[in-house]
């Protein structure tokens, strides 16, 4: 995309559990940086997210580290804490308000699969939400994309490389002993193993492991 000198900065949000974060993850932000000439993406994992409140997640901070350690080789990804820094549920609007606040300047385009994109109009203040950012849902195999019932002008649709991976499958390989190499990046592999994440065989080796967040 060409862009003209002095052009606002282009910033994506990718907001997930991350639980942990896979390659379905990055290469979604990455095809969305490219199509839209975002100069960076944020990935923002969440605190307690509201429609998996019955769930146990594991501890902000490993989700944290594991995203940071996933997107340290590329210069025009980082991770942001607002999410896991704020107190309570995780809303995007509060998100929105966050990096808005921090980046007064930057056109902000908020970055979600088909999946999270069909039940946006059930999120907090929902149509608020569009005013702060536009939306760009992308492709995810098993879901379809669309954006009926949402503004348009405010939602565009991409379609990215179609990985079919899901965090829950990548939880479940580790607790049946399957390896999760190349689902998510080699470093989230070891940090899994570190820290004994997603093994209840761990527990008492890594109690951290295994806290409820959410
Ligand atoms: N394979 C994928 N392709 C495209 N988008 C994805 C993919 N996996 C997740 N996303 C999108 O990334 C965002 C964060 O997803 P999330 O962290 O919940 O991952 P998940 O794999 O859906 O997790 P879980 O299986 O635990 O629900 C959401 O907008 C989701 O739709
Ligand atoms: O704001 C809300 O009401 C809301 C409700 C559910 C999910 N979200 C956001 O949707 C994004 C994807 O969430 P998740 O849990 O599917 O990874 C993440 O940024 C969440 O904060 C937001």
């Amino acid at each position: 995309m060409v862009r003209p000198p002095h052009a606002r900065r282009r910033v994506g949000i990718m907001g997930g559990t991350f639980d942990p974060i896979h390659h379905g993850h990055l290469v979604a932000a990455s095809e969305v940086a490219d199509v839209f000439g975002l100069d960076e993406v944020l990935f923002v994992p969440t605190g307690a997210q509201p429609f998996k409140s019955e769930r146990r997640v594991a501890p902000a901070e490993h989700r944290y580290l594991m995203a940071v350690i996933a997107t340290a080789s590329n210069p025009r990804f980082s991770v942001s804490r607002v999410d896991i820094d704020r107190p309570g549920t995780t809303f995007t609007i509060d998100t929105l308000r966050d990096v808005r606040a921090s980046l007064p300047e930057a056109e902000l385009f908020f970055i979600t699969g088909a999946d999270a994109l069909g039940q946006i109009l059930t999120w907090k203040d929902a149509q608020e939400l569009f005013e702060l950012a536009h939306f760009i849902g992308v492709t995810r195999p098993g879901h379809s994309l669309d954006d009926e019932g949402l503004p348009s002008g405010d939602v565009s649709l991409l379609e990215v490389p179609a990985l079919a991976i899901s965090s829950t499958d990548c939880r479940a390989r580790v607790l049946a002993g399957k390896p999760v190499w190349y689902l998510v990046p080699d470093g989230v592999v070891q940090y899994i193993a570190k820290h004994g994440l997603y093994a209840p065989e761990h527990a008492d080796r890594a109690p951290e492991a295994q806290e409820v967040t959410a």
